[in-house]
């Protein structure tokens, strides 16, 4: 009898699966069609999902889904779409999937980045980004960017070679100086090594989803450190065994206690150094006065992993599209040539581009947009997003809790807005073909989208609640280190045939170009001395930023 009934369960457990996904298939966007209870998962590959992500947008409509599992996901292939979902409908669209990993057992759900929009530490933890990183405040970082971004030039001018280990420590130190008011020679430094490191271990959780854990864009070491990890993620009943058989649970609580130990220490030096007022202004001291005006409502663990969030969202994201800048100078000789001469125009040899000078260089500033919608690093558009109510939308069903993925790669190369999308076209930003100086013409831009144009760009950003909070931060990194690098260098490939393969990028949940070389050359005399003589001036000012 008992073995009936087990059975008889069994079997309708089974049949309510299919029923459930036959029903799902007919009413949601259209999709490639899988099969049920595993949904779509065998379809999508380890390797570049992004791309295929892009194939079934054309293929199915730019609003497209499969299941991951029995979770809905949607794909998103426009930025008109993701605008009218994620931003127009943002009080459904704004959530993140449940990560029980990453989130709740490795942070007790103190990461902000994880946490749905409709937790009150969540919406403390934009308030507190956006009070550190808003348009204004970030003008206060001018300083130190200006400062790190001639140690970069330094450092490019005297080893080339090693010139993608020089991008990252720059990003890195410009967020460890925006978070903790203090800056690093290398991203060896413990404050670096360790964000990394807890990161490292819960990133794949962040990509996989709920669930969804079928592609995986890590490297063994990363992806196969906790045994039995992702079963949780599926089964979250596991949670209710008792603690001593949850075996997932093991290396990351010993993780969580090393993260409070140091996020911990980190929040109480700055809180040393405002006091005795060595502090530069900075993410952390602001917040703490923020806490301390009732401003931010935090506790101590719950700010110390706050101030963190930069860490994970900023390194490898400003690094990686220094990176592209470079590899599309290398493939558009063309283009180097047309900044230059704006640059030389406007600025000339006797001084450094700054900060004041950006309006004066649109073209520069074409440059960084496209650099940007080109070959966009975060390629599936960051983290998913996830809804939190059903909704409709051109006649298709899209359940609560569905993932949403904005799929940046396939966005950035919609020909609707960006003609030709795989050339690197800085024109396509300028408003009319105004710099008649120039020996090369330019062309008409290709779009008159008003949200797509030299001083409006925040599509590489994302989108809505959820949009990047550092982006501020970030362009001025951006700007300050391009306007410089192409006033200072000629690039140049490794040997001269040897263009890098512009299409070849890694399999990471931020994709970067592969590596590839790159010299950096003087363009004359006088701008190679104006970079010793700025390294010399800066040395005291470096200190301060040391103690
Ligand atoms: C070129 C540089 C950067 C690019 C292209 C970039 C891009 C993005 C994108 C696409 C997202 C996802 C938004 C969404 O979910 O819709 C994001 C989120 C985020 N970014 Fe950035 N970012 C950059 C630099 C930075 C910097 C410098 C910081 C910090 C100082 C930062 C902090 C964050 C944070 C905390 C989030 C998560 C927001 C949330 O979950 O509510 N990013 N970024």
């Amino acid at each position: 009898m008992l073995l009936q009934t087990t059975i008889a369960l069994a079997a309708g457990y089974i049949l309510w699966g299919v029923l459930r996904w036959f029903r799902l298939r007919q009413i949601m966007p259209p999709g490639p069609l899988g099969l049920p209870w595993i949904g779509n998962r065998h379809q999508v590959p380890a390797f570049k999902p992004w791309k295929k992500f892009e194939e079934w947008n054309r293929e199915y409509g730019s609003i497209s889904s499969i299941l991951l599992g029995s979770t809905p996901t949607i794909i998103i292939g426009t930025a008109q779409y993701a605008w009218e979902l994620l931003e127009k409908r943002s009080e459904i669209y704004s959530s993140r999937p449940r990560f029980i990993m990453a989130s709740e057992i490795l942070s007790e759900n103190r990461r902000g980045l994880m946490l749905p929009n409709s937790s009150e530490l969540w919406k403390q933890w934009r308030k507190m980004l956006h009070n550190g990183f808003h348009i204004r405040k970030v003008q206060v970082y001018h300083g130190i960017q200006s400062l790190e971004s001639k140690v970069l030039l330094k450092q490019l001018m005297n080893d080339s070679k090693n010139y993608d280990g020089y991008l990252k420590r720059f990003a890195a130190s410009i967020v460890v100086a925006a978070t903790y008011g203090r800056r690093v020679d290398s991203v060896d430094e413990w404050v670096v090594r360790e964000n990394i490191a807890s990161i490292d271990l819960s990133l794949p959780f962040i990509l996989s989803g709920p669930k969804s854990a079928h592609f995986c864009l890590f490297p063994p070491a990363i992806t196969f450190s906790l045994p039995g990890k992702y079963l949780v993620e599926s089964w979250p009943w596991l949670l209710k065994l008792p603690r001593s058989f949850q075996w997932f649970r093991k290396q990351a609580e010993s993780r969580k206690k090393q993260d409070e130990h140091f996020l911990m220490h980190l929040l109480n030096d700055v809180r040393t150094r405002t006091k005795n007022g060595s502090c530069p202004d900075c993410l952390t001291s602001q917040a703490l006065v923020d806490r301390d005006q009732g401003k931010v409502e935090m506790s101590d663990i719950q700010l110390a992993y706050a101030v963190s969030s930069p860490f994970s969202a900023g390194i490898d994201t400003t690094a990686g599209t220094l990176s592209v800048f470079l590899l599309a100078m290398l493939n558009y000789p063309e283009i180097t040539k047309r900044a230059q001469e704006e640059i030389d125009r406007v600025i000339g040899n006797d001084r450094m581009p700054e900060f004041h000078d950006k309006d004066r260089l649109p073209y520069v500033q074409a440059v960084i947009n496209e650099t940007l919608r080109w070959r966009p690093i975060p390629v599936l558009g960051g983290t998913a997003h996830a809804s939190i109510a059903d909704d409709e939308f051109n006649g298709s069903f899209i359940p609560k809790g569905s993932s949403i993925y904005a799929n940046m790669y396939g966005i950035m190369r919609d020909t609707d807005l960006f003609p030709d999308p795989n050339l690197f076209r800085p024109d396509r930003f300028l408003p009319t073909p105004s710099d008649t100086t120039t020996t090369t013409k330019p062309i008409t831009n290709s779009t008159t989208h008003p949200r797509i144009n030299l001083k409006e760009f925040d599509l590489p950003f994302g989108f809505g609640r959820r949009i990047c909070p550092g982006m501020h931060l970030g362009l001025n990194s951006l700007f300050i280190t391009v306007s410089r690098i192409l006033w200072a260098f000629d690039l140049k490939p490794a040997q001269e045939a040897a263009i890098p393969d512009p299409d070849a990028f890694t399999n990471h949940f931020n994709s970067k170009p592969m590596p590839f070389e790159c010299q950096f050359v003087p363009r004359n005399e006088k701008v190679a001395n104006l970079i010793e003589a700025e390294w010399d001036n800066i040395q005291g000012h470096l200190d301060e930023w040391h103690h």
